[in-house]
C-alpha cells in the first residue's frame, strides 16, 4: 500500500524496515534536489556544512516564499555548484524523522546539459562520478558511485534518476546524534 504523504499513479518497486507504522507529521516542508547526468558521469556534491554534513547528495536546499520549487532548484545549483541548467522533474521523496513532526518533501530534478563552470562553493565541492554504461551483458556496474557515502535511500532511486523512469518514495529515519538509522522505507514508480 502507498504510505501516507505520498501521492501518485504508482508501482510498487521496493519496500522494506520495520514495523507497520509509518511516523505521523503534521506538516510538509518543502526542499529541492538537482543531479546533473552527462557524458556517462553524474555530478555529486559533498555536503561540507548543515544538514547532511559529511555526505554526497545533489544540489539543493529549502523553497524559499515566493518560490516555485522549480525555481529553487536553479537557485540552488546556482548557488552551490556555480552552474544553471534546464532541470526536469524526477521525482519526489517524503523523509521523516522520529522527533520531528515536519516531514521534508524534497521534490528531485535532473538535466543533461548545464552552462557555466562547475566550481566548489561554501556548502558543496562538486565531484563527477562515472555511471554503468549501456551494456546489455551482464548487471550495471553501480561501483563508482560513492553510495556508502550518500543517504541510505539514494541507492533505491538513484538508478531511475538515471533511467529517466519518474518514481516517489517515502523514508523514516530514526536519529541517535548524527547517525540516522533507516527505518521504514517504500520506493514506487510512476506506472506508464
Ligand atoms: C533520505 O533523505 C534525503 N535524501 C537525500 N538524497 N537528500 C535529502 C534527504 N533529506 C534532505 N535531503 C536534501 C534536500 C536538500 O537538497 C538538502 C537539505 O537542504 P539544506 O538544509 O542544505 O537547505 P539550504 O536551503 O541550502 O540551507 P542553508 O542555506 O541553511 O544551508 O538535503
Amino acid at each position: 500500500m502507498i504510505p501516507p504523504g505520498i501521492e501518485g499513479n504508482l508501482k510498487h518497486v521496493l519496500s522494506g524496515g520495520i514495523g507497520s507504522e509509518w511516523m505521523p507529521f503534521e506538516k510538509k516542508k518543502d526542499f529541492t534536489n538537482a543531479f546533473i547526468i552527462h557524458n556517462g558521469r553524474i555530478l555529486l556534491g559533498f555536503k561540507k556544512r548543515g544538514f547532511g554534513k559529511d555526505k554526497y547528495n545533489g544540489f539543493g536546499g529549502k523553497v524559499e516564499e515566493g518560490e516555485t520549487s522549480l525555481q529553487a532548484a536553479v537557485r540552488e545549483l546556482e548557488e552551490e555548484a556555480g552552474i544553471t541548467a534546464p532541470l526536469e522533474h524526477a521525482g519526489t521523496l517524503l523523509f521523516l524523522s522520529e522527533g520531528i513532526d515536519v516531514a521534508f518533501e524534497i521534490e528531485i530534478y535532473r538535466a543533461e546539459e548545464y552552462t557555466g563552470t562547475v566550481a566548489e562553493t561554501d556548502e558543496m565541492r562538486p565531484e563527477w562520478f562515472h555511471l554503468p554504461s549501456n551494456t546489455s551483458s551482464g548487471p550495471a556496474d553501480w561501483s563508482s558511485i560513492p553510495f556508502d557515502q550518500m543517504w541510505d535511500t539514494d541507492r533505491y532511486w538513484l538508478p531511475y534518476l538515471v533511467s529517466k523512469t519518474k518514481f516517489a518514495g517515502r523514508a523514516d529515519f530514526r536519529q541517535e546524534g548524527d547517525v540516522w538509522t533507516l527505518h521504514k522505507w517504500w520506493f514506487g514508480v510512476t506506472d506508464v
